[in-house]
């Protein structure tokens, strides 16, 4: 399976690197890993809802150009369907079983994902009713995915 997650801006904290590389160590063992980082926009202080819309769209352009025909593309989102770690375990082994050999997994920027994004993908996933921080995102996100493989290859791992 290959697996993109999709995300504006670089990850510019050391820890949240270090954390980001390990997870993609022990990933690769599962599946083709690609972390793609488009450009973010700056967001002022006290943008407008207009600016607000404007560095959404742009971002989400830069995140669209990546996206596949043929790809599975799930949205993170806060309003998205919350899963337990084997019901994401099990989703991925099902979308495998039914033909789906490219996941795209998409963070949103500092203010979250445009809306042609969100119509695009296939699914919408949620982390919990939460806010979290979009670099801290990336970690969760590949924590999960690696949690998913280890269940899916029925191998020990913290419960
Ligand atoms: C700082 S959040 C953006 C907040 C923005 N107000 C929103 O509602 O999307 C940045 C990105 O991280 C992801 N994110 C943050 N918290 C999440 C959660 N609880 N579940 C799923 N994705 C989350 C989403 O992709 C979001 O677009």
């Amino acid at each position: 399976m290959q697996i993109d997650i999709i995300a504006p801006g670089r990850v510019k904290e050391r820890y949240l690197r270090d954390a980001i590389d390990e997870y993609s160590k022990r990933l690769s063992r599962y599946c083709r890993l690609n972390i793609i980082e488009v450009a973010d926009e700056k967001t002022p202080e006290h943008a407008s809802e207009g600016v607000e819309r404007q560095i959404k769209e742009k971002e989400g352009e830069r995140i669209a150009k990546h996206l596949r025909d043929s790809a599975f593309v799930i949205a993170l989102a806060i309003d998205g369907k919350q899963l337990s770690s084997e019901e994401m375990a099990a989703r991925i082994s099902d979308w495998g079983l039914h033909g789906v050999s490219h996941i795209q997994l998409v963070i949103g920027g500092s203010i979250g994902l445009d809306d042609a994004i969100l119509r695009r993908a296939d699914f919408r996933l949620s982390f919990s009713k939460m806010t979290f921080p979009h670099q801290l995102m990336r970690v969760i996100l590949l924590e999960q995915i690696y949690r998913a493989y280890k269940i899916n290859a029925g191998e020990p791992y913290h419960k």
